[in-house]
C-alpha cells in the first residue's frame, strides 16, 4: 500500500496531539512516511512536537518525523496539508467574545461579530498555507478544519477557486455520534443521514439506519425533551458544551421536519445566549483552563519524561473523519461525507456559489455532492442572510473596505443595529490591528 507524507499546519494546535494519535491508529488504512508540524510560534510547536516525537518514536519509528517554522521544509513533498491553525490565538479568540459582549451581543468563537472577527484573521493565514502547498506541493492536498470554516471556505472558493482544499467540520459528527447513542446503535457509521446548510448553520432531514429504517422519529422526540444528551452521558462533556446540547431541544421546536445543528441556537436564541454569558469569563477561559492546559500539561510531562505514559493525551476519536477524507482522495474509496462545498444547484432553490455544507461522495479527484432538491422557506431565508454575512466579510478582507464589514456585521441575526454594529466594528478595529488589513 502506498505511504503518504502530511504536514499538519497549525503544529501547535491543541488538538495535534490527538490527531497523531489517530493517525497511528489508522496506519492499517492510511500508511504515513512521513510526518512534519509547520506553525508560526515555534516555541508551542517545539512543546506538542517534542511530545509527539516521544510517541512516534515508540508506537512507529519507521515514520520520519520533523518540524519547522520554515515553510519551504515544511510544505516540500507533502501529499496532504491537515490544516488548523488559529490566527491570533487564544488570545484573540478572547477579544472576539468578549468585545461583542460589552455591547450587549454575544460573543462566540465563530459565530456573529466574533466569527466575523475571527474570519478576517484567518482568510490571511490560510490563503498563505494555500499558497505555500502549491508553491512546494502542487499535487497536494489541504485537508482545512481551520474556522471560521465558512469564511474560510467562502475565501477559498472566491480567491483561490482552482485549489485543491477540501473544508471540513466536526460539529456533525459530534452530534451524530450522540443521535446514534439517542437511537442505540454504537456508532454514528451505522446510521446514514442527509443534511444541508452553511458550515454551523444546518439541518439534518433524514437519518436512517443500515436497513432503511427511519430513526429521525425516535431521535426527534428524544431531542425535544433532552437536547443531544443521550440517556448515558458522553463521558468528559465540558458544562458549557451540555448547554449547548440541552438547548438543542428548543432550537429543534422551529422545527417539525428537521434535527438542527447546535450552533442554530446562537442565530434562533442570541438573547438567552446573552443572558446566559459571562463577560468576563467566555468560553476561551474556559479552553485555556481546561484543554490547553491538560494538553500542554501532559506534553511537557512526556517530554521530562521520555515516555508517554507520562502524560494523559486521548486519541481524537472524532478526528477519524479527516482519515476518511484522506483516504478517500488517496484510494478513491466514494466515501460519503459531509463537505462544504460549492453549492453550484445541489440546493435547487439557493444561490448557486454559496458555500454549503452538504452530503459529497469523496474520490481521487475531490468531492460530487449529492442533490439536495428545494428547501423550505424558513431554512432559505435564514441561510440567504447568513451567507450574505460571509461573501461581505471576504469582499471587506479583498477590498480592505470599511463599509462591507460594517454592513456584514449589520446584516447577522445576532445584531439588533447598525448603530450597534458600528461601534462593535470599532472595538474590534482597535483589537485586530496587528491581524487585519486596514479598512478604508
Ligand atoms: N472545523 C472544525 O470543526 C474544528 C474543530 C476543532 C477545532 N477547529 C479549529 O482548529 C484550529 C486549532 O484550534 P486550537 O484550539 O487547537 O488552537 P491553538 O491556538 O491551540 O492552535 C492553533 C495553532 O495555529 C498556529 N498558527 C496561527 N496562525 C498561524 C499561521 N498563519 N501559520 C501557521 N500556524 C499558525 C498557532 O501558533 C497555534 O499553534 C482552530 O481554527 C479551531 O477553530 C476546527
Ligand atoms: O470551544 P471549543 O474550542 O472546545 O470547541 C469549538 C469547536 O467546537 C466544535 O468542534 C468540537 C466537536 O464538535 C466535538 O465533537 C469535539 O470533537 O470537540 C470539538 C472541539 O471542541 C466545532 O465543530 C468547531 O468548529 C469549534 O471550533
Ligand atoms: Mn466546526
Amino acid at each position: 500500500m502506498k505511504k503518504f507524507s502530511v504536514v499538519v499546519a497549525g503544529g501547535g494546535s491543541t488538538f495535534t496531539p490527538g490527531i497523531v494519535l489517530m493517525l497511528l491508529a489508522n496506519q492499517h488504512r492510511f500508511p504515513l512516511r512521513a510526518l512534519k508540524f509547520y506553525d508560526n510560534d515555534g516555541a508551542r510547536q517545539e512543546t506538542i512536537a517534542e511530545a509527539c516525537k516521544v510517541i512516534l518514536k515508540e508506537q512507529a519509528p519507521e515514520i520520519e518525523f520533523s518540524y519547522t517554522t520554515d515553510p519551504k521544509e515544511a510544505f516540500t513533498d507533502v501529499d496532504f496539508v491537515m490544516a488548523h491553525i488559529r490566527v491570533g490565538k487564544y488570545p484573540m479568540r478572547e477579544k472576539d467574545e468578549k468585545i461583542p459582549l460589552r455591547h450587549g451581543v454575544l460573543g462566540q468563537e465563530t459565530c456573529g461579530p466574533g466569527g466575523i472577527a475571527y474570519g478576517m484573521r484567518s482568510i490571511g493565514g490560510v490563503l498563505g498555507l494555500v499558497d505555500y502547498m502549491e508553491k512546494y506541493s502542487p499535487n497536494a492536498w489541504m485537508l482545512n478544519y481551520s474556522n471560521p470554516a465558512a469564511i474560510v471556505a467562502e475565501a477559498t472558493r472566491k480567491l483561490r477557486p482552482n485549489a485543491k482544499i477540501l473544508n471540513i467540520c466536526d460539529m456533525p459528527i459530534g452530534i451524530e455520534s450522540r443521535m446514534a447513542h439517542i437511537a442505540g446503535l454504537k456508532d454514528r457509521k451505522e446510521m446514514c443521514t442527509r443534511y444541508y446548510g452553511l458550515n454551523h448553520f444546518g439541518w439534518w432531514t433524514s437519518i436512517e439506519d443500515k436497513h432503511g429504517n427511519d430513526l429521525m422519529p425516535k431521535i426527534r422526540e428524544h431531542v425535544a425533551k433532552f437536547g443531544y444528551v443521550p440517556p448515558t452521558e458522553e463521558p468528559g462533556t465540558e458544562a458549557s458544551w451540555n448547554d449547548t446540547f440541552v438547548k438543542a431541544r428548543d432550537v429543534c421546536a422551529l422545527d417539525p421536519d428537521t434535527l438542527p445543528n447546535t450552533y442554530l441556537k446562537y442565530y434562533l436564541y442570541p438573547d438567552y445566549v446573552v443572558k446566559h454569558s459571562n463577560p468576563a469569563h467566555t468560553r476561551a477561559n474556559e479552553v485555556m483552563e481546561h484543554r490547553e492546559k491538560h494538553v500542554f500539561g501532559s506534553c511537557n510531562a512526556i517530554i521530562q519524561a521520555g515516555k508517554s505514559s507520562a502524560g494523559e493525551l486521548e486519541i481524537d476519536e472524532h478526528a477519524s473523519y479527516i482519515v476518511d477524507l484522506a483516504a478517500a482522495i488517496a484510494f478513491n474509496t466514494q466515501e460519503r461525507m459531509l463537505l462544504i462545498v460549492p453549492n453550484n444547484g445541489a440546493i435547487n432553490n439557493f444561490d448557486p456559489e454559496a458555500m454549503v455544507e452538504i452530503p459529497c461522495l469523496v474520490g481521487k479527484s475531490g468531492p460530487e455532492p449529492l442533490v439536495v432538491g428545494n428547501i423550505p422557506q424558513f431554512q432559505k431565508g435564514l441561510m440567504s442572510q447568513q451567507v450574505a454575512v460571509e461573501k461581505l466579510v471576504v469582499e471587506a478582507w479583498e477590498e480592505r473596505s470599511y463599509q462591507k464589514l460594517w454592513q456584514a456585521i449589520t446584516l447577522s441575526k445576532t445584531v439588533p443595529s447598525a448603530s450597534v454594529a458600528k461601534a462593535i466594528l470599532d472595538d474590534l478595529i482597535e483589537a485586530n490591528k496587528e491581524y487585519w488589513p486596514e479598512l478604508k
